[in-house]
């Protein structure tokens, strides 16, 4: 509805969906979709049905008016804020397949998260009607099952992946990032280490000693938890064996102090 006016065969408009508290990675998002369209929208909608913890979500940041000030520097044509309200006017159900890759590594630590994403994307994408639409490579296994929802109700935009912005030490930016205590902060570095290591060493070592190094790395390290560190096939996200295989993934997940967090780096 809003952007009927715009909407016309001559403007492409692009979305770039985030739940706030924005941060370089988001700005890399926008900066893609304004090269790739006329009208650049971003909603921020910290979305309750993609949470399983309730915790998570009470605590999760909103810096509101400083998100609208790094928007309107980045030229940012539309913001979207939509209330909880205005997504859920009704109880409602939702339940699509997105197939096995649903209940693997993310989906297996937070069960029923990708229902909850890719129901409110459906309901940003009618919103908003987008020709492209922006995610982050750091949500690796968000993206696939964005494809899958795209597929299942055969929409017709193009989704677009970013690479991973990364502070100059390695930690892959990420809203969460503020809840790291100083420590917490220092212990995070471990898993993008992790992934690096195995990224260097990819072409000489066996992945089965790959994954020991990586996991041995990781529980070293004081305050972290590790939930998983695998090295998957990109498409099924299942543990892949061979080296010369293509789309081969390491992703990592990790309780930092209090805090949870993911990354990822593209190996073949
Ligand atoms: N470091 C990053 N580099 C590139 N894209 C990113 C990065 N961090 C987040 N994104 C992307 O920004 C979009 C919005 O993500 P979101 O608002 O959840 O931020 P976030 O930093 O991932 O927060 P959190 O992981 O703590 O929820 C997603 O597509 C996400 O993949
Ligand atoms: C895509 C998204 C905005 C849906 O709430 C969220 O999962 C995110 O920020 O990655
Ligand atoms: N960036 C992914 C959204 C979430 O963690 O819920």
């Amino acid at each position: 509805m809003l952007l009927k006016p715009v909407k016309s065969a001559a403007q492409k408009i692009a979305l770039v969906p985030t739940m706030g508290a924005l941060h370089k990675g988001h700005i890399s998002l926008l900066e893609l979709a304004q090269q790739k369209a006329d009208v650049v929208v971003c909603s921020i909608f910290v979305n309750p049905t993609q949470f399983t913890d309730p915790k998570d979500l009470e605590k999760y940041p909103r810096p509101l008016e400083h998100d609208i000030q790094m928007l309107e520097a980045a030229g940012c044509d539309i913001v979207f804020m939509p209330a909880v309200a205005e997504m859920y006017p009704t109880p409602e159900t939702w339940h699509i397949d997105l197939g096995p890759a649903e209940f693997l590594l993310e989906g297996a630590f937070r069960k029923g998260h990708y229902q909850g994403v890719t129901q409110i994307v459906k309901k940003l994408f009618d919103a908003v009607d987008p020709d492209i639409a922006c995610f982050g490579q750091k949500d690796f296994q968000q993206i696939l099952m964005i494809r899958q929802m795209v597929a299942h109700f055969d929409l017709k935009l193009e989704i677009l992946s970013c690479p991973i912005i990364r502070e100059d030490d390695g930690l892959a930016m990420s809203s969460r990032n503020i809840h790291l205590s100083a420590a917490d902060r220092q212990h995070a570095l471990i898993l993008s280490k992790a992934l690096n290591y195995v990224h260097e060493n990819f072409d000489t070592k066996p992945i089965a000693e790959l994954l020991i190094d990586a996991e041995t790395m990781i529980s070293a390290t004081p305050g972290v938890e590790l939930d998983y560190f695998t090295i998957a096939n990109g498409e099924t996200l299942l543990p892949e064996s061979d080296k010369n295989a293509q789309n081969i993934v390491a992703l990592v997940a990790a309780k930092v102090g209090q805090t949870r967090l993911i990354d990822n780096i593209l190996l073949s």
